[in-house]
């Protein structure tokens, strides 16, 4: 049977890899023996020229692009892999986060970037079956960010509003594959809930 896919989205700061760090510890989840990965991804060639990418003045097509590589490889090397043989997987961010982020960056070369993005991904990518959206107001976490001391080009207020409106957008328009989660709770309370929400998605399925 082909294992399932869970993914971890939210704008910068919201709390997704302090949750993937507690997944990564939590006994009923580790029972599971989960395949956890993020994007974009870590160590790799396409990982790499990402991460240059975004810390410099790269043009947003292009970086729409090297983001959309990234995915490529993450699916072909690690996920489908890990699906074929059955595993769970979660990923700290994803192709949604390509839809939101990009979305908004894209807002100048295109008319309709979201959907534009999404038709990208369409025929070849794999549709994750369950997605939490850690949804927070951009203020509380530009201020975690803040204190984490690290600064992306993304993190600007009126850019993670938009970015936001766009998460909230696709989990609306698909409410059987999303859960949103108040990010603004203790990082105990989002734990609990979210283990809740994987376990009962498991035994479902
Ligand atoms: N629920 C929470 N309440 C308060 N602070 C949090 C919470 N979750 C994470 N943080 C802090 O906020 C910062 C950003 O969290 P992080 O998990 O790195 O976010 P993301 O991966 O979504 O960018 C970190 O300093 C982290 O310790
Ligand atoms: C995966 C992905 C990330 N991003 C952005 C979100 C982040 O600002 C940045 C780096 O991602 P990440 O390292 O996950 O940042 P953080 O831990 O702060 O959430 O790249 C995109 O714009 N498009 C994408 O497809």
């Amino acid at each position: 049977m082909r294992g399932k896919l869970i993914t971890l989205e939210g704008i910068d700061g919201s709390g997704k890899s302090t949750v993937a760090e507690k997944l990564q510890k939590n006994p009923e989840i580790k029972a599971f023996k989960p395949v956890f990965t993020r994007e974009p991804t870590r160590g790799t060639l396409t990982g790499n020229v990402v991460e240059k990418a975004i810390q410099s003045d790269t043009d947003q097509l292009a970086e729409l692009f090297l983001f959309t590589a990234d995915h490529a490889e993450h699916l072909a090397k690690l996920i489908k892999p890990a699906l074929e043989k059955g595993k769970i997987v979660i990923s700290d961010r994803y192709s949604d986060s390509r839809y939101a982020y990009q979305g908004m960056t894209l807002k100048t070369h295109l008319e309709n970037p979201l959907e534009w993005v999404k038709d990208l991904h369409r025929g070849w990518t794999i549709v994750p079956d369950l997605t939490f959206l850690f949804d927070i107001r951009p203020e509380i976490s530009i201020e975690r960010c803040g204190k984490r001391g690290e600064q992306s080009k993304f993190e600007k207020l009126e850019f993670l509003r938009g970015v936001r409106e766009i998460f909230l957008k696709l989990a609306a328009n698909d409410p059987e594959r999303f859960i949103v989660i108040d990010a603004s709770h203790s990082p105990k309370y989002i734990e609990k809930e979210v283990v809740k929400k994987i376990m009962e998605f498991l035994s479902r399925n």
